[in-house]
């Protein structure tokens, strides 16, 4: 029975409820949750965190008009519960069903859309700024996490928002962990504040005892101030923020709910920019939780009874057979080092990390440090490999082009979770990054057919003396049956693997896409259709000259998962004509100009008609076009 989350449409249903009535609440809400994601999978530990937290700032302040602004938004399923949304909880991160982040075409209650960290006080400044200019005075809030707080543009932000000195607030949700446990000097400042023995208490008392030196004569002020400035940075360790132009408030527990409140609307009063402190759990209420916060981040199907995952059986994911091969390379190599971004276990490093601590690197949420470090690293000699989600390696483009491929250098960029990555949606899809990546002069960029490919093309990366992307997808390889001890092979780049040419037809495919074309060929041969199969391997260098064979032998369908502008299809047009073969018969396959939605990977891929079936009946349809009967 939800007794209470039934009296719950709208934030103004929130502000008739006592402290009693909203504790009962926060423990339906918390079942509810805890339900829905042990079901269909999702952002669960961060979510129980922040319970308290979002009840108490929809009690204070008025969403619409007032903007909240989730950092990443991993964590938005209370407000989207509060703000309306509580009965299509069940449908969330499903096709057709609501979204796992904020987005402003659901509700107006999302003030802006997140999912890519450490952008909400950037976002939070420029409403402020906007509110301003029409001289309205709504407020303005970005909940950003301690994680989220290790990334670049969260720091730019803070920089203008401190020296504009307008009203927001930004509340820092602190729980100690990003994915994993938070790291860097940040995180340690945090903690320092934390542990502080009844700090709130101590600077209230001397903020009072130092407003009641006198001061007497000018120089005797300065002197007076200095002292206090002094005196200030010895006790307080919440004065960075306030150094930076921002009233400090807290650290306060930020799953008590009058204390939250309290200082909430102390944080309305103000006219400048705040920073608010809370302290929080991940995994609040749910003990498997609490326990294992990084495992329960963001999780797929488990018995809420017992927070058992469910297990899917099934080959080794690309994931970690690039993680266990990397590992197996470095122990040959101490050259070799790794660099993530904030997620060992999500890119498959964290044995790495163990083996070999003193050459694994996570550098926080930050993407464009992490290539720009790499590119120093290896001007030294080294063999920096970068494990990024295809997606967060946006972040980086201007210094994998600027640091790395200008300078020829040879650092490795992993980039996981590439093509679509099903639930998580438009802000994590990687599907640009063939696009974004094959125009830039030096860089080597291929995408294997297989995990057991996989591996051959990161010892490739590593043998070479050039910058490379390889690229793969989310989840399970196809099974091939990966035996680690198999010798590895250079393979030779800018060359395409001819698997079957075809007599009516070529289906040239580049990674992910390969198997599905095989299969796609296996289909048409079933209908008198005789399709050969190319595994491209390589976007750049393009095999320019099984490209050439292949067009003059007859139609070419290229197929791809990443989006048709600027992708692998597009390469493979230039290339016929700068040949010119401009004339040839080709069709491309791949993803459509425009933001794909959330939903299981097997249906988007069906939805796009990037699967077996749609490729084949794409494929016949081209024919036919081209020879009517
Ligand atoms: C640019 C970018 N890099 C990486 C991620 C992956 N990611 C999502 S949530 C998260 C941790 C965020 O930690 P924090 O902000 O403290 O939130 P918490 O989950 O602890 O509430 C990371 C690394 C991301 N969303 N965006
Ligand atoms: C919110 C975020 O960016 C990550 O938590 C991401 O959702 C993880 O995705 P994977 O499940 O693919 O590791
Ligand atoms: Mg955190």
């Amino acid at each position: 029975m939800h007794t209470f989350l039934e009296r719950v449409n709208s934030p103004q249903d929130i502000k008739k409820l006592t402290f009693a009535e909203l504790t009962l609440l926060a423990g339906e809400i918390r079942s509810l949750i805890i339900e829905t994601v042990a079901r269909s999978g999702g952002h669960l530990a961060p979510n129980l965190g922040v319970v308290e937290l979002t009840l108490a700032l929809h009690k204070v302040f008025d969403s619409p008009q007032d903007k909240m602004i989730w950092d990443v938004g991993h964590q938005s399923y209370v407000h989207k519960i509060l703000t309306g949304r509580g009965g299509a909880l069940h449908e969330l991160r499903q096709m057709g069903g609501i979204s796992g982040f904020p987005k402003r075409s659901e509700s107006e209650h999302d003030a802006f859309a997140t999912g890519h960290a450490s952008t909400s006080i950037s976002a939070a400044v420029g409403m402020a700024v906007a509110r301003d200019m029409s001289g309205q005075d709504n407020h303005v809030l970005a909940v950003i996490g301690d994680g989220s707080l290790t990334g670049g543009q969260a720091y730019e932000a803070l920089n203008h928002a401190g020296h504009i000195g307008t009203k927001l607030i930004v509340v820092l949700n602190d729980n100690e962990m990003s994915i994993a446990r938070n790291v860097g000097a940040m995180s340690g400042y945090l903690a320092k504040i934390r542990t502080a023995p009844g700090y709130a208490k101590v600077k209230q008392d001397l903020e009072h005892l130092l407003r009641r030196i006198p001061s007497i004569g000018d120089r005797m002020v300065q002197t007076a101030e200095r002292l206090k400035d002094s005196v200030r940075h010895f006790f307080i360790p919440g004065m960075l923020f306030e150094e930076l132009g921002f009233t400090y408030l807290g650290p306060i527990d930020g799953h008590d709910l009058a204390d939250l409140t309290g200082l909430l609307e102390k944080a309305k009063q103000m006219s400048g920019p705040v920073v608010l402190h809370v302290l929080t759990r991940k995994g609040k209420g749910y003990a498997p939780a609490e326990r294992n916060a990084d495992i329960f981040h963001g999780v797929g199907p488990f018995h809420a009874a017992t927070g058992e995952i469910i297990k899917k059986d099934g080959p080794p994911t690309y994931t970690r057979v690039f993680g266990d091969t990397l590992l197996t390379l470095a122990e040959a190599d101490k050259n070799i080092a790794a660099i993530t971004a904030a997620m060992p276990e999500g890119t498959g490093l964290k044995a790495f990390a163990g083996r070999f601590p003193a050459r694994f690197f996570d550098v926080g949420i930050a993407e464009p440090h992490a290539v720009t470090m790499a590119a120093a690293m290896a001007c030294e000699g080294k063999k920096p490999v970068i494990a990024l989600y295809s997606t967060f390696g946006q972040r980086a483009y201007d210094q994998v082009l600027h640091d790395v491929c200008l300078q020829e250098l040879p650092v490795v960029l992993a980039l996981d979770r590439a093509g679509l990555v099903g639930e998580d949606g438009p802000t994590h899809h990687g599907v640009f990054d063939y696009s974004y990546l094959r125009h830039i002069p030096n860089l080597i960029c291929m995408a294997p057919k297989d995990e057991g490919e996989l591996r051959h093309m990161l010892y490739t990366a590593l043998q070479g003396n050039r910058p490379v992307a390889l690229r793969y997808p989310r989840g399970s390889g196809i099974g091939i049956g990966v035996d680690l001890s198999e010798p590895l092979q250079v393979l030779p780049v800018g060359q395409a693997e001819v698997l079957r040419l075809g007599r009516d037809v070529n289906l040239v495919a580049i990674g992910s896409m390969v198997n599905p074309c095989q299969q796609a060929a296996a289909q048409l041969q079933e209908q008198g259709i005789d399709a050969g199969v190319v595994n491209a391997r390589f976007v750049k260098p393009l095999d320019r000259s099984v490209i050439h064979l292949l067009a003059e032998t007859g139609p070419l369908i290229t197929v791809e998962e990443n989006v048709l502008a600027g992708g692998f299809g597009s390469a493979v047009l230039e290339c016929l004509s700068d040949q010119g073969l401009a004339g040839s018969r080709v069709l491309r396959l791949g993803l459509p100009d425009e933001f794909i939605e959330h939903g299981a990977h097997a249906l988007l891929l069906k939805k796009y008609s990037l699967d077996a079936n749609g490729i084949a009946r794409q494929t016949a349809g081209f024919l036919r076009q081209l020879f009517p009967e």
